[in-house]
């Protein structure tokens, strides 16, 4: 595919020219205003089942960490809320800023959090594979949620443990019986809208759950993440893996739901 990056020259500016679709009518992140999302009341509450989840690995893809699973069946999924099939959980990785400043992609009334993490799962119902799912409307579901800094995450330890492990860009190492609902705040309220994958291939196919309770991870812990690199290690350029996240985009008119 087409190289693309977060730099000045590659970043999220210039990737309408390879991937026109950036200008499409339901790009993401968008900046979520609370008071204008309308509440609606056959909303109902998301419900994860993670518990016999199976993490396989973890890996540097030279965009983020990622934290893939084995979705041969249903063992980890998302469902209720304005999902309509139950969604497998495929992969989940992190955007975030560099030191002391923004990182989440999602902004709530202009303010963006320190860094934002996406669970992507996929309609495994509808659709026979992945790379199906990932180019149809309804055919992801990304659960989002902020992080925000303040008190060590005694969870997120297991995660910035082994990020040595994959600091160049195409390392991956094992990472299993990781279970990600250690990673969710005690308050399930969300919003959620129709748009796309933040980053290229853009595809318009995500339904998008955003938790409004971020959690609180210290900034020694978010330190950890910036000592990824985007680069290969046989590059000499040590490209610090930091920002790599797509500011919001318009709204276009859709409506943002929120649960209560
Ligand atoms: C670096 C590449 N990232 C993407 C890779 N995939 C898309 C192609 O797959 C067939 S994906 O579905 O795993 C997702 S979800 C996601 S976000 N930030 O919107 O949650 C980005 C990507
Ligand atoms: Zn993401």
């Amino acid at each position: 595919g087409h190289h693309w990056g977060y730099g000045k020259e590659d970043g999220p500016s210039s990737w309408y020219k390879n991937y026109p679709v950036a200008e499409g009518n339901r790009q993401s992140p968008i900046d979520i205003v609370p008071n204008e999302a309308s509440h609606d009341r056959d909303l109902g509450p998301i419900m994860t089942n993670y518990d016999h989840c199976t993490s396989i690995n973890i890996s540097n893809n030279g965009h983020s960490v990622v934290v893939e699973f084995n979705d041969s069946d249903d063992r980890s999924v998302i469902k209720g809320g304005p999902l309509d099939n139950p969604y497998r959980l495929k992969q989940f990785h992190f955007h975030w800023g560099g030191k002391g400043h923004e990182g989440s992609e999602h902004t709530v009334s202009g303010e963006g959090f320190a860094s934002e993490l996406h669970l992507v799962h996929w309609n495994a119902v509808k659709y026979k594979t992945y790379g199906e799912a990932s180019t149809a409307p309804d055919g992801l579901a990304v659960l989002g949620i902020f992080l925000e800094t303040g008190d060590d995450h005694r969870w997120l330890h297991m995660i910035t443990d082994v990020l040595y492990m994959v600091k160049y860009k195409g390392s991956i190492t094992d990472f299993k019986g990781f279970n990600p609902k250690c990673l969710l705040p005690s308050s399930l309220h969300y919003w959620t809208y129709l748009g796309s994958l933040t980053t290229p291939p853009l595809h318009e196919s995500v339904i998008w759950i955003i938790l409004k309770e971020p959690i609180e991870v210290s900034e020694k812990q978010l330190g950890m993440f910036r000592m990824l690199l985007f680069t290969e290690e046989d590059d000499d350029q040590k490209m610090r893996m930091e920002n790599n996240f797509r500011p919001p985009q318009p709204i276009k008119g859709r409506r943002v739901r929120s649960s209560n």
